[in-house]
C-alpha cells in the first residue's frame, strides 16, 4: 500500500465565518502532497473530488484504489486528470504508454483498471491529480500547449497579467465533470483570478507551484463580503468550497493549477465580483 487519502468534509459558510488560522488551514489547505514512492490526497466531500500529488521516486506506483470508494479499482466510477508539475516520465494505461513533459497533462477516462506511473531518470517526476466520479468513459487524452485553448487576462497595470492553458476543458477533452487547466503569471504580476468570483454550481481546487524558495501566495477564500486569507508556499493546494471566492497575490510571480467538478462544465459560467465590493 503506497496511497493515503484523507477525507475532508464540506463547510457550512457561518460555521467558516468563525474558523480561527489553524481550523481554515485544517479545514482548506493541503500542506504536502508530494512524498517519495507515495501517492498523497485528499478526498473531498465539495463535489467528492480527490485533489492528490504522485511522486514516483525510484519505484513504479500504481494507482490503486482506497478504502473511501469500496470499489476494485481506482477508476471504476472515476475519472482523473493528471499534471506533470517535474521532471518527464511515463505513464501506463492498461498497457499503453503515455509520456507526459513537464505541464503537460494527461485525462484518463473511467473504467480504466491499471494505470502505472513510472519515475523519470532523474527521480524528480512529480503529477498532480484531480478525480471526479463519472457517469461514462471517455478517451484517454493528452493535452500540451500544441492543443490547448489558450486565453491572455489581466494587464501589468493591474498587476494579474497572465496566460490561462485550458488543458482538461469540454473545447478540448469529453469529461464527465472534471475541468482542470493551469495559469501562468507573468514577471510582475501577481494577482490571480482578480476580479474574483464564484462559481455555486462547481467547487474548485488551486495548486501552487513554481514559486521561489521564500516566496509565498496570499489566498483568499470566503463568501465575497467575508473573505478570510491563508499563506501558501510551493507545491501546496487549497480547496474552495462552491460558495466560495478563490483568489490570491504572490510576492512574486508563480503558476497555479486550477481544477473543477460540479453541476456544469462550462468554463464561463461565473458569477464575477468588483475588487471594490470584497471586504
Ligand atoms: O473558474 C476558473 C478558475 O477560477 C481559474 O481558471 C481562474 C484563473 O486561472 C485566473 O483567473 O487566473
Ligand atoms: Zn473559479
Amino acid at each position: 500500500m503506497h496511497t493515503f487519502i484523507h477525507t475532508r468534509y464540506s463547510n457550512h459558510p457561518s460555521d467558516v465565518k468563525k474558523y480561527d488560522t489553524e481550523q481554515l488551514r485544517e479545514h482548506f489547505v493541503i500542506e504536502s502532497l508530494f512524498s517519495a514512492d507515495e501517492i498523497h490526497g485528499v478526498y473531498s466531500l465539495n463535489d467528492r473530488l480527490i485533489v492528490g500529488g504522485i511522486f514516483p521516486q525510484s519505484k513504479s506506483l500504481e494507482l490503486e484504489t482506497v478504502d473511501q470508494l469500496k470499489s476494485t479499482s481506482f477508476l471504476e466510477r472515476r475519472e482523473i486528470g493528471i499534471i506533470n508539475v517535474g521532471a518527464s516520465c511515463t505513464i501506463d494505461v492498461n498497457g499503453e504508454s503515455f509520456t507526459l513533459n513537464h505541464k503537460e497533462a494527461l485525462y484518463i477516462g473511467k473504467g480504466a483498471e491499471k494505470v502505472v506511473f513510472h519515475p523519470s531518470e532523474s527521480g524528480d517526476a512529480l503529477l498532480y491529480f484531480n478525480s471526479a466520479p463519472a457517469h461514462t468513459s471517455f478517451p484517454t487524452t493528452k493535452v500540451d500547449k500544441s492543443n490547448a485553448e489558450i486565453v491572455e487576462l489581466g494587464s501589468a497595470e493591474n498587476s494579474n497579467a497572465r496566460t490561462i492553458y485550458k488543458l482538461i476543458v469540454n473545447s478540448v477533452v469529453s469529461t464527465c465533470q472534471l475541468q482542470m487547466g493551469m495559469t501562468e503569471l507573468k514577471t510582475g504580476s501577481v494577482w490571480n483570478t482578480m476580479p474574483a468570483h464564484t462559481h455555486d454550481r462547481r467547487m474548485e481546487a488551486y495548486f501552487y507551484f513554481d514559486l521561489q524558495a521564500g516566496q509565498t501566495v496570499c489566498h483568499f477564500m470566503g463568501e465575497p463580503q467575508e473573505t478570510r486569507h491563508m499563506w501558501l508556499t510551493n507545491h501546496q493546494a487549497i480547496i474552495c468550497p462552491p460558495w466560495s471566492i478563490h483568489s490570491g497575490a504572490g510576492t512574486s510571480n508563480y503558476t497555479f493549477i486550477w481544477g473543477m467538478a460540479g453541476e456544469n462544465l462550462d468554463y464561463g459560467d461565473m458569477d464575477i465580483v468588483s475588487p471594490d465590493q470584497l471586504r
